[in-house]
């Protein structure tokens, strides 16, 4: 990657090497990489096919369900409705256009955000699209990945480029040090708290400082997965030596001379001293406590131990209407305590906190210890195939299930409640998703937003807690 004369920031440097030319005021900007699951796939499939246009570039492209699929007994095939229809289409779609593809019978099947880095098929200096919001995770790996809608996914595969304007740009540097018992996912609900739900929108994040630096690739994932919920385009993290430990190795990462060569270019993924950003916002890292959202939000947020806030203080008309009816929505009480709740459902999974780290996190916290009577169903649902596997062999599963937990096959699951897996009307769900807004996981289903850690206590007291008192491992 050649270098300009000013200093750029990453972002920059992956937008200059992947531009095609501008057209009306909109860049073209070439894509590497397509990843394509079965919901937002099966329009731009059915036009292609109409118009008789041939995919530019298959190898681009990766193909796995995740949304609709069972996580329950899978032997005895997916119920007749609408995930059969889209679960079929996708396995027709992939077969007749010979891609890669990773059925449900497949161990590398799950979730595409989870299974697209795992695989070394999101490198660092790349551009990663998918039609899904949540694209935005890929960025952990130091390349430019943001979600598309349906048409152009059907452009992609068409065309391998994109046209849109030229982003912003926003540095969002975490100072110091986090605490015990608070994770990346504190940190990313933590922002959101802070910017709103559209603080970042036009921009495209790089998340920097020494809390982001010291996290795991993992822990990155969960940060730029969830920059979407801030409004951001797209959200990344420089790369540096945990970047290129974490791709080496993996089945499509290059290999030999080749390795050698994309780590020479990969170093560069940086922003170079002194590169501008549109706008920059400093977190010290130390003030942030374990979080859950108690509106329908995620910047309806707070520390644990806070009260639930009180629609009659709020100034502005429009937000006291908003906290009102997300207070009714979610069966609050002005100033309550978020410790007063009982829990329903705990949910533990999600393209935000289903890779190993996140069970690993969990079963800290639940080892020895029960599932709280009134929980009604307490669900841990791995990312991927491959990280259900590396679970089992640390014996993970078994913590899960002795404590009452149910061990189930990847997906999206109870994230947003389309395979079956749902809250009911006015039950609770301690859920370590992306997503708390109304009927998300079912219909009037209530979610609280929460790290793997504070999920996996949830289900043990049966309501939120302080992982700080006494929660944590000696
Ligand atoms: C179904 C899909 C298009 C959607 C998204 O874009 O994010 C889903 O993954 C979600 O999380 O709401
Ligand atoms: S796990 Fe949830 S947020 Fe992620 S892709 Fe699936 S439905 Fe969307």
């Amino acid at each position: 990657m050649t270098t300009g004369t000013s200093p750029r920031t990453l972002f920059r440097k992956l937008w200059d090497s992947h531009l095609v030319g501008t057209s009306d005021g909109l860049s073209q900007i070439y894509i590497d990489r397509h990843l394509v699951h079965e919901v937002s796939s099966p329009q731009a499939f059915e036009a292609l096919r109409d118009a008789a246009r041939p995919l530019w570039r298959r190898e681009s492209i990766l193909a796995v369900p995740d949304h609709n699929v069972p996580t329950t007994d899978r032997t005895t095939g997916v119920p007749e409705g609408l995930s059969k229809v889209q679960l079929d289409t996708l396995n027709n779609n992939a077969v007749s256009n010979g891609l890669r593809y990773f059925p449900l019978s497949d161990v590398r099947q799950g979730i595409v955000h989870v299974v697209g880095p795992e695989q070394g098929f999101t490198l660092p200096g790349l551009t990663v699209v998918c039609g899904d919001s949540h694209t935005t995770t890929h960025g952990a790996l130091g390349c430019l990945a943001f979600g598309i809608g349906t048409s152009e996914v059907e452009h992609v595969m068409a065309t391998q480029t994109v046209f849109m304007p030229l982003p912003k740009t926003m540095r969002v540097s975490f100072r110091g040090e986090i605490g015990r018992g608070v994770s990346a996912k504190d940190m990313a609900l933590f922002f959101i708290g802070r910017v709103g739900t559209s603080g970042a929108a036009g921009h495209v994040i790089e998340f920097d400082g020494e809390a982001v630096t010291a996290l795991s690739i993992e822990g990155r994932m969960t940060l730029c997965n969830m920059s979407i919920e801030a409004g951001a385009r797209a959200a990344m993290v420089a790369v540096d030596e945990k970047t290129i430990a974490y791709v080496k190795g993996r089945p499509l990462a290059p290999t030999g001379a080749m390795w050698n060569k994309a780590v020479t270019q990969w170093q560069e993924l940086v922003s170079d001293a002194g590169a501008s950003f549109d706008s920059e916002l400093f977190i010290e890292a130390d003030v942030i406590a374990p979080q859950v959202t108690w509106g329908t939000s995620p910047d309806m947020v707070g520390a644990v131990s806070d009260r639930i806030p009180d629609p009659q203080e709020v100034e502005d008309p429009t937000r006291r209407a908003d906290l009102a009816r997300a207070l009714a929505y979610m069966g609050l009480q002005p100033h309550s305590s978020l410790g007063d709740l009982r829990v329903d459902h705990v949910f533990i999974g999600s393209c935000t906190n289903s890779r190993i780290e996140d069970l690993r996190a969990a079963a800290q916290i639940v080892e020895g210890r029960r599932v709280s009577s009134h929980v009604r169903q307490a669900l841990v649902v791995p990312g991927s195939g491959l990280v259900a596997e590396q679970a089992a062999r640390e014996g993970l599963d078994k913590v899960f299930i002795d404590a009452g937990f149910q061990w189930r096959a990847p997906g999206c699951s109870m994230c947003l409640g389309m395979n079956g897996d749902e809250v009911g009307a006015g039950e609770r769900c301690a859920s370590t998703s992306n997503r708390n807004f109304e009927g998300r996981q079912g219909d009037r289903g209530r979610t609280h937003l929460v790290s793997p850690q504070m999920a996996a206590a949830a289900a043990i007291a049966g309501t939120f807690v302080d992982l700080r008192e006494g929660w944590l491992p000696t």
